[in-house]
């Protein structure tokens, strides 16, 4: 694989360490310093982008970090059009868990890479359904006592023991968890950041 080696993942995440870890591109991360605050009249696309956008444009303006392209994500779920971030507690948890029971829900996360050199950034957003089951009083009692919900947004993890409850997805898988690999891959390729199969010679 031919890589330039200058990819930065703008976050603290973990999620998104191990699913670009997982294609094998080279890349190192520095957390974002980016408040997660929401702005009226923003909608929820509008609110990831700039998001996924000040995560890369923030690392990517320190001048003691090297490196050429800046990733940076944000993801949320969506419920009746409202935003559900990370829930600030176990009750918080526990009303996003209800609200989510029995339904469908959308998934959105931003993404942005910021090149160094021209100073430009590309952003898009991916959107995927996600349908829960009924759940009982039990096991959304019981999913919280596990700790798991408390840092994801919409208090779940598709990836962790949160996918007992997911009766059906409706488009990308890594997007729910928090990076949609598929088209950040893509991104870096067309953008000359990396070349994940070179062309048989
Ligand atoms: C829905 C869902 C969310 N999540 C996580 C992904 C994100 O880490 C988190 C949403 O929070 P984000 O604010 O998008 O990301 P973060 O604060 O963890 O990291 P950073 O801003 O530094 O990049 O929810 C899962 O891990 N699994 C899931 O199924």
């Amino acid at each position: 694989m031919k890589s330039t080696h200058d990819i930065v993942l703008a976050s603290a995440s973990p999620r998104r360490r191990e699913l670009l870890e997982r294609v094998g591109i080279p890349f190192r991360v520095v957390p974002s310093d980016i408040p997660e605050d929401e702005r009226p009249g923003e909608s929820p696309e509008e609110h990831v982008l700039r998001l996924s956008r000040d995560k890369a444009g923030e690392v990517a303006g320190r001048a003691d970090i090297p490196g050429r392209w800046f990733i940076g994500s944000d993801t949320i779920v969506l419920r009746d059009g409202g935003i559900l971030g990370k829930p600030a507690d176990e009750a918080e948890a526990a009303a996003m868990l209800r609200s989510l029971s029995g339904r469908e829900h959308r998934v959105l996360s931003g993404y942005a890479v910021h090149d160094r050199e021209t100073g430009t950034t590309h952003a898009d957003v991916v959107a995927t359904r996600v349908r829960f089951k009924p759940l009982t009083a039990a096991e959304i009692a019981g999913y919280i006592a596990t700790g798991e919900p408390m840092d994801k947004a919409g208090a779940y993890a598709i990836q962790g023991i949160g996918v007992f409850m997911v009766e059906a997805i409706e488009g990308s898988y890594t997007n729910v968890v928090g990076l949609p690999l598929c088209e950040v891959v893509a991104t870096l390729e067309r953008l000359g950041a990396v070349r994940l199969f070179e062309n048989p010679t």
